[in-house]
């Protein structure tokens, strides 16, 4: 067995849920979020530390230069913007976690640094901020850019971004509310000041007008995968999004984020590392194998929707490239640039058309019962070292949400692998304790 237990999470997409089986009556109502509200609930249940909602900022029509693609199979639109739902979200649950992504390309600091520290008070201190750059030119263009700052670039706004932002929420000291009936005084005016910050690329005078929150600071969460994004991740993040591959890459990517953040002046133990997985669950074997036949029988569609993929978070239009040949050298990036070197070295040497077909986004394979599927995570996070593993399926459905929450977490908690409760108020404490 691992040494300790380790951690869950859920990568959430606010987009239609598994439409094409025929068995989701939430295909057309998710809108409303209920659909949301009972997943939280469910993983709130099962022991998740967080749920985390990814987002981005535009309907891409990279892939041929149309946008048929992204919508016929509806990956990454249509979509709800994460953060208002945060709210629904923590007023149906009491413990776990839940982190909004919201970009610091496209946003201003002022603003999210008001909203953040909002949902960490009305979330009663459970809120994080996944931190991302942004990695597309059809979102830059819907903000006023033709094209977005290059990638290192990006990473440097977002350094003053993270500063200016931190620096407002430490704007209001932790007692200066006193709300002195005798004395007159609701805040104490001596204890909320300006931060008159005038940097490379913002000025922001402060005071927040939004009094310190819960947590102070909400957690930070980030998926840097490039050298400079995983600089940035070290020094800022609390917890971390990877998909590197196989269970060599995943402790590479964990030890060299630990000596970053080590660097950086930090304890690398408050830097938890989340590894995406897409396990297929069965009641036995053959048919969990089955299922992972079934899926990997759609190659269409799974070329398709490889192709919308890379369309929209690498901006790569495959259409012209020939699917009978590998990916050629010279294609590189302004986007998700570590992301894009992962998925080149899984693709081997292999035509664009028979790796995209076969592909799955994970870390490593996990197929089969809850009790072998425990045994596999068990043995990765020994060799790994530890913290996490964060499930993805886009998109997703009731039916798997419980495979997991119903038949793998019980088993996970039997062995003592996973949380059995919350000790915290706090989103940041649960994390770092299994209290
Ligand atoms: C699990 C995971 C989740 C991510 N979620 C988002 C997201 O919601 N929105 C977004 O714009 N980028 C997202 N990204 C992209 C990362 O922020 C980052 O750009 C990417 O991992 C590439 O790393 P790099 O920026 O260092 O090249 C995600 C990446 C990973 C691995």
């Amino acid at each position: 067995m691992a040494a300790d237990p380790f951690r869950l999470g859920w990568f959430g997409n606010l987009t239609a849920p598994d439409w094409r089986s025929g068995w989701s009556e939430d295909a057309i109502s998710w809108t409303d979020a209920r659909y949301y509200v009972d997943m939280v609930r469910d993983m709130e249940r099962a022991g998740f530390d967080f749920m985390m909602l990814e987002d981005s900022l535009m309907v891409s029509d990279i892939y041929a230069g149309t946008a048929e693609l992204e919508l016929k199979h509806a990956l990454y639109a249509p979509k709800l913007d994460p953060v208002p739902v945060v709210s629904m979200l923590a007023y149906a649950t009491e413990h776990i976690g839940i982190v909004a992504t919201a970009s610091t390309t496209l946003s201003a600091p002022y603003t999210l640094a008001r909203t953040f520290s909002t949902l960490d008070h009305v979330t009663r201190g459970r809120v994080g901020w996944n931190i991302v750059t942004s990695s597309e030119d059809r979102a830059a263009q819907n903000f006023g850019m033709d094209t977005l700052p290059e990638h290192d670039l990006r990473y440097e706004i977002a350094e003053e971004f993270v500063d200016v932002v931190t620096r407002l929420w430490d704007s209001w000291e932790p007692d200066a509310i006193v709300a002195d009936a005798e004395r007159g005084y609701y805040a104490d005016h001596t204890k909320v000041r300006p931060i008159h910050h005038v940097g490379k690329h913002f000025k922001v005078r402060g005071p927040l007008n939004t009094p310190r929150s819960p947590q102070g600071r909400p957690m930070i969460c980030q998926a840097g995968a490039s050298p400079r994004g995983r600089d940035f991740a070290a020094k800022n993040a609390d917890m971390l999004l990877c998909i590197p591959n196989g269970l060599d890459g995943m402790k590479e990517y964990r030890d060299d984020i630990r000596a970053r953040a080590e660097f950086f002046g930090r304890d690398p133990d408050d830097v938890k590392v989340f590894f995406v997985v897409q396990p297929i669950i069965g009641r036995t074997m053959d048919e969990a194998l089955g299922k992972r036949d079934e899926m990997l029988a759609d190659r269409q569609h799974l070329f398709e929707t490889q192709m919308v993929h890379f369309g929209a978070i690498m901006e790569i239009d495959f259409s012209v490239l020939d699917p009978d040949l590998p990916i050629p050298d010279e294609v590189t990036t302004n986007g998700h640039q570590g992301t894009f070197d992962t998925w080149k070295q899984a693709f081997g040497g292999r035509t664009i058309k028979d790796a995209a077909s076969s592909m799955r986004v994970a870390s490593m394979e996990l197929v089969g019962t809850p009790s072998h599927i425990a045994d596999e995570m068990d043995k990765a996070m020994e060799y790994v070292g530890g913290d996490g593993f964060m499930f993805l399926a886009q998109p997703t459905s009731r039916q798997y949400i419980h495979e997991i929450t119903e038949g793998l977490c019980p088993e996970l908690r039997r062995r003592g692998l996973i949380r059995t409760g919350y000790a915290h108020q706090h989103f940041r404490d649960n994390m770092r304790s299994f209290g």
